[in-house]
């Protein structure tokens, strides 16, 4: 006999995972965006988000974590419906949106020691926190500059802590490398990795292939608002890399033989 379903206790049903989307969609005008995605983000993994641009990873990601309303579908951190429990749910996330507007005329001190005011936190622990995020970050000698004047990685990184900062169980990452030096990405990336093994969970939207292979133990490839592949990163590329799965799943290489104007000799 099949087990019985446990509609009416998504905490039960979503089990282990620590974000579950199920069948989010979401229509621009005529524009399908996100056509029924279902994904299961297991609680401890590291988990990449992958697509071609405009195969809409932010659009899911934003419709995950309650920043932009679904026009159909579900979203579960941790058992906690996103969008029927939203405050209970933001408190087990951390989120790192794309393109983000931040507070911009603060200080970074003062960008992630609001965000941490704003979590409920006391002041003496985010005081604590905020000085060890910006030391980790490379942050400590901009501490006083208002974001506004913030490099963009900079301002990715300073997002990053405000996001960090109240230790979230869940941390939902869109592009959290772009713009960032390759010290910074290796410093972030060893954040995460900590991260992940005491016990936290990360999804993370990234172009870069070669560093979801390296970094995230599960994977899924998403164009034209439909998942194309899930699972673990090995069950994914198979006997290739990430890349070269990643071209053949999603195809789409085009020739330069169109631009013969652009060619000076
Ligand atoms: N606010 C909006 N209004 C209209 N169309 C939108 C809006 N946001 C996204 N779209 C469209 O939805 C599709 C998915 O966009 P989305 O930003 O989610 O893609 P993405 O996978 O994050 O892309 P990229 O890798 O380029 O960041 C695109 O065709 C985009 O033009």
């Amino acid at each position: 006999m099949p087990p019985p379903s446990d509609a009416n206790n998504p905490e039960a049903e979503a089990g282990s995972a620590a974000l579950s989307i199920r069948g989010l969609a979401k229509r621009f005008g005529e524009k399908i965006a996100v056509d029924g995605v279902h994904l299961e983000v297991p609680s401890g993994s590291f988990y990449g988000l992958v697509g071609p641009n405009g195969a809409g990873k932010t659009t899911t990601l934003s419709m995950a974590t309650g920043l932009l309303r679904p026009d159909h579908g579900q979203a579960l951190v941790h058992g906690v419906d996103v969008w029927a429990q939203p405050l209970e749910a933001k408190k087990l996330m951390g989120i790192l949106p794309d393109g983000v507007r931040l507070f911009d005329r603060l200080t970074g001190e003062q960008l992630v020691t609001y965000a941490g005011l704003l979590r409920g936190m006391d002041r003496e622990t985010v005081q604590e926190r905020t000085g060890d995020l910006l030391r980790a970050l490379d942050l400590a000698n901009d501490a006083g500059t208002l974001v506004v004047d913030y490099s963009a990685g900079m301002t990715k990184k300073i997002a990053l802590a405000s996001a960090l900062i109240h230790a979230p169980k869940l941390l939902v990452l869109d592009e959290p490398f772009e713009s960032v030096d390759p010290v910074s990405a290796a410093n972030i990336r060893d954040i995460l990795a900590g991260y992940v093994e005491s016990g936290g969970s990360v999804i993370v939207s990234s172009h870069v292939m070669d560093l979801v292979q390296r970094m995230c133990d599960h994977v899924a490839v998403i164009a034209a608002g439909t998942v194309l592949a899930a699972g673990t990163v090995d069950e994914v590329r198979g006997d290739g890399s990430l890349e070269d799965r990643f071209v053949e799943l999603v195809g789409g290489r085009t020739t330069s033989e169109g631009l013969s104007w652009l060619r000076t000799s």
